[in-house]
């Protein structure tokens, strides 16, 4: 196949990539497009593969199936310095006995360079890191923010097309750790190196991905801009993964005008149809998020439930109310800004949401 324009403007393609230990497939058919200098995450639960995705990218690991395209070449078979890649870890793996400044120039000594453009290099990055203070310090004496900037910049320091982060703020105090993702995607937006970014926490995919990558089970279950997967999450697994949504699963009835009626053990309700043609009687499932429940709904709200308040909790500018349901399943309804509760435990309410705000998940 030619090199269009479209191959080459990608830093990194997976096409339908398999891995499998013995029996067991941790990876099963990922295929991805990462253009060039995005800042992609991949999230999912402990297990579903997101480490094992991010070896074989690195060529820790070698896929059985599939291929793996850096900046348009095919790098499958390739070992890790041929990959034009970097890594950085949870543990940051620094050089115990190295100095800062000799850590970070070490990947340009692997690369031969002259003495000169290394000392100029790494006294340019120190300080674009805002660690030229430390550069003869060891990293024992290092606090853990400083350990991260430490790795980042000996990651960095050779301009690699990506750079590959697993779990890479894992191990900070959480407080650290809202600063350091805005340095972070700061660092990355101006470097223009597209980062690949494992994590299992929603609130850091979401808040610094291009491109979310949710995986389960192996697979990618969707993957798209942040706020797409907050508003259209495409299956129940990524509805019931994000926080907020409330997932209800039902048989589907017949459609009108635009709207699907699906038969619950709770009600029957209406969600837009869209693409989706369900057969009657087929098993469906939609969600609709905790800040479109509407507390005493008019007459306009179509869909409707009763429960009885179960929990009132309160983070940051959020109150979340916790309803139970008649068959026993709860559902949460969120409030903002610093509002009075809107009920009390052990009261039974009347609440609705708009069949506009429901998602119908694919089949
Ligand atoms: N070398 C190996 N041999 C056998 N099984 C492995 C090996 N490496 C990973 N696995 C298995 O493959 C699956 C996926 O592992 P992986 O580390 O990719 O998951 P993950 O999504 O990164 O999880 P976590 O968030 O816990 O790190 C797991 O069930 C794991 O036990």
């Amino acid at each position: 196949m030619p090199e269009g324009p479209l191959l080459t403007q990608l830093d990194l393609e997976l096409r339908g990539i398999r891995k499998r230990y013995g029996s067991f497939t941790a990876v099963d058919g990922v295929s991805l497009e990462v253009g060039k200098g995005q800042f992609v995450c991949l999230l999912g639960p402990s297990g579903c593969g997101k480490t094992t995705t991010l070896r074989c990218i690195a060529g820790l690991e070698e896929p059985d199936d599939g291929d793996i395209l850096i900046g348009g070449r095919e790098v499958t078979g390739d070992p890790p310095w041929k990959r034009d890649i970097a890594m950085m870890f949870q543990d940051f793996a620094l050089f115990p006995h190295m100095s800062v400044a000799k850590q970070i120039g070490f990947g340009l000594e692997m690369q031969g360079r002259p003495r000169a453009e290394i000392e100029a290099r790494v006294r340019e990055v120190l300080a674009s890191f805002e660690i030229l203070p430390l550069a003869d310090r060891r990293p024992a004496s290092l606090s853990g923010g400083q350990k991260q900037r430490v790795a980042l910049a000996r990651a960095m320091v050779t301009e690699p097309r990506i750079l590959l982060l697993d779990e890479p703020i894992g191990a900070l105090d959480y407080s650290l750790r809202e600063t350091v993702m805005l340095e972070l995607k700061l660092l990355q937006q101006r470097s223009g190196i597209s980062f690949i970014w494992v994590t299992h926490d929603q609130n850091e995919a979401f808040s610094l991905g291009d491109l979310v990558v949710v995986m389960n089970h192996a697979r990618i279950e969707q993957q798209g801009p942040p706020e797409e997967i907050l508003a259209r999450p495409r299956t129940p697994f990524v509805a019931g993964f994000v926080q907020g949504n409330n997932v209800f699963r039902g048989k589907a009835g017949a459609i009108e005008a635009g709207l699907l009626r699906i038969v619950t053990e709770v009600g029957e309700f209406l969600v837009p149809a869209g693409a989706h043609t369900a057969a009657p009687g087929a098993l469906v499932s939609f969600s609709v998020r905790a800040e479109r429940i509407i507390d005493q709904p008019d007459a306009a709200v179509r869909n409707r439930v009763t429960g009885r308040c179960t929990a009132v909790e309160f983070f940051g500018a959020v109150r979340r109310h916790v309803l139970e349901l008649a068959d026993g399943s709860l559902l949460k309804y969120d409030q903002f800004g610093a509002l009075a509760p809107r009920f009390v435990t052990g009261q039974v309410v009347d609440l609705g949401w708009r069949a506009e705000d429901a998602v119908l998940h694919a089949p």
